[in-house]
């Protein structure tokens, strides 16, 4: 079972549950008195189909008629649960929901493929770049990892890999790096992770890591499997 407790109206509350597959009684209730009396809205077996091994509901921080169930598709319903359209994505298996309290245009979901921003249609790229006119990245400050062993270097290197750079190559947002001066090691590779890179006048990149004997820690020379897949780097 899954609880959600509406942000705009806390008398109201959502609850997924799952039943036995032959008696078929699972689906999503409400509450509108805190939990004292329920009331099934809907039955739709999508709700419920990955309930043996995850079921999530979030109900929209502005908005108490929707409500989001995560399941094998992701679902919205935008008339407290009645009726349900599936969201598109990456992947199936949805696992997790981020809605920004202050904007719940904004959202953060996550899947089996990783995790996606919303379809905002108000965002149509995104634009990284560096403040002013000298580096757009000027990499890691060696000096924090200079003392990591092997084992640790590689877990940093993997951390950061999903983190970050996993994360702005899988958008479906298009990312554009406007590269205004250094772009050197991580940031370099940060320009690489980007869907577009625009190099200005002044723009300097590099790997100096190297040079102390560092192999690049993120994707700049061996890539990750969608570049093994394309072979674009
Ligand atoms: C970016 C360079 C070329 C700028 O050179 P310069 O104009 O001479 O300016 P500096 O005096 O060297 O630097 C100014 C100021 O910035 C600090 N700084 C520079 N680079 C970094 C950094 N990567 N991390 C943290 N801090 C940085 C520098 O210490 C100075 O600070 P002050 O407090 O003013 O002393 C030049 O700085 C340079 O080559 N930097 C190193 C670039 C680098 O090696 N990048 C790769 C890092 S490894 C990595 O990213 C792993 C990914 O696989």
């Amino acid at each position: 079972m899954a609880i959600s407790v509406s942000p705009v109206n806390s008398n109201k509350v959502f609850a997924l549950i799952e039943s036995d597959s032959d008696q078929d009684k699972g689906g999503l209730f409400v509450s509108n008195n805190a939990g004292k009396t329920w009331s099934m809205v809907s039955g739709d077996n999508r709700l419920v189909q990955r309930a043996w091994y995850y079921i999530e509901v979030f109900t929209d921080p502005k908005d108490e008629d929707i409500v989001y169930v995560l399941s094998a598709p992701a679902l919205r319903s935008e008339d407290g649960g009645k009726t349900w359209k599936r969201l598109t994505g990456t992947h199936g298996d949805f696992h997790d929901l981020w809605i920004n309290p202050d904007n719940n245009k904004n959202m953060v979901i996550a899947n089996d493929g990783g995790a996606e921003l919303d379809e905002d249609n108000e965002t149509k790229a995104i634009i990284i770049t560096g403040n002013g006119e000298k580096a757009f990245v000027a990499g890691a400050d060696i000096s924090e990892f200079a003392h990591f062993d092997v084992s640790q270097g590689g877990e940093l290197a993997a951390k950061g890999q999903e983190l970050l750079f996993d994360f702005v190559e899988n958008l479906s947002t298009p990312v554009i790096a406007a590269v205004n001066g250094f772009a050197l090691g991580g940031g370099l590779e940060l320009a690489m992770a980007c869907h577009f890179r625009v190099a200005g006048v002044n723009a300097k990149m590099g790997l100096p890591e190297t040079t102390l004997g560092l192999i690049p820690g993120y994707g700049s020379c061996h890539g990750n499997d969608t570049d093994r897949k394309h072979g674009d780097r």
